[in-house]
């Protein structure tokens, strides 16, 4: 769904590069934790899945398109399949919850009946139907974080990039708005999550992605979703190493 190979990316030819050989691949429904410091790259490889920025070197592929060479006409169909929420939820102050939601569809031209069926579906997937009529200021910041997952997702994205999307929420909030994170990726969303919180990282076991220096230094399978589907092999590690120990029945067998 989203694949990046040997991709580098300079911004200013004075300075360092923000990445350098970038290889990563990441499945459909997949949830994927982007972390490392505070420069090391992570917003840039967002800002390139959304072809906000083209790379300087490499290729990417995401949700079917080769991004290098996209016309720039083909630019809204890319970001039509590709949610984004940010650290500063960016609602507007002057329009109710569910106009907020609704918003979206309005400017990608959707008939009144689709935006009357999809707003209140989307609210209530982050939890917040009966907060329709509220205005962003009445509202904390997880739910203020919630409306905007519900506005990026409404138009039912394959991707969900979520750029440090609990940095300005405590544990309680924080603990709400990645439920929600977690319960979009369940409905097959390929989920991206930049964030700095180690230990919520550490709670959900999911795949993870660390950058240094606009280099990527680790990938950890975690708890990815594909291998969810298989047993848990503990210590055995591999499906031969199993089928070695307990013959391949056994696996078969187990749900
Ligand atoms: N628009 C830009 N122009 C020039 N350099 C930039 C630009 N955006 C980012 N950079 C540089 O690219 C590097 C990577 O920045 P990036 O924002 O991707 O890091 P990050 O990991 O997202 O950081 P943070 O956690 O603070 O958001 C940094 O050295 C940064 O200064």
């Amino acid at each position: 769904m989203i694949r990046f190979d040997d991709v580098s990316l300079t911004y200013d030819k004075n300075h360092a590069p923000a990445l350098e050989h970038v290889s990563f691949n990441i499945a459909r429904g997949e949830f994927v934790f982007l972390v490392g410091a505070s420069g090391s790259g992570k917003s840039s490889l967002m800002r390139l899945m959304t072809h906000e920025v083209a790379p300087t070197d490499g290729e990417i592929h995401v949700a079917g398109r080769e991004l290098r060479n996209m016309p720039r006409r083909k630019v809204p169909s890319l970001r039509r399949d590709i949610g984004v929420v940010f650290q500063d939820f960016r609602l507007l102050e002057n329009k109710t919850v569910e106009e907020n939601v609704a918003f979206v569809l309005e400017i990608l031209g959707r008939r009144r009946g689709a935006i009357r069926r999809a707003v209140p579906e989307s609210l209530e997937l982050v939890g917040l139907a009966e907060k329709a009529k509220r205005f962003p200021h009445e509202l904390s910041g997880g739910e203020q974080q919630r409306v905007a997952i519900a506005r990026a997702v409404v138009k039912q994205p394959a991707i969900l990039l979520a750029d440090e999307p609990t940095g300005n929420l405590d544990p309680a909030n924080s603990d709400d708005v990645v439920g929600v994170l977690d319960r979009i990726n369940r409905t097959s969303t390929t989920l991206v999550m930049a964030t700095h919180d180690n230990s919520l990282v550490d709670r959900l076991q999911r795949r993870v992605l660390e950058m240094k220096d606009g280099r990527l230094v680790r990938d950890s399978t975690g708890g990815y979703r594909a291998e969810a589907l298989e047993p848990d092999l503990g210590e055995l590690g591999t499906r031969s190493a199993y089928r070695a120990a307990h013959g391949s029945h056994r696996l078969e067998e187990t749900p």
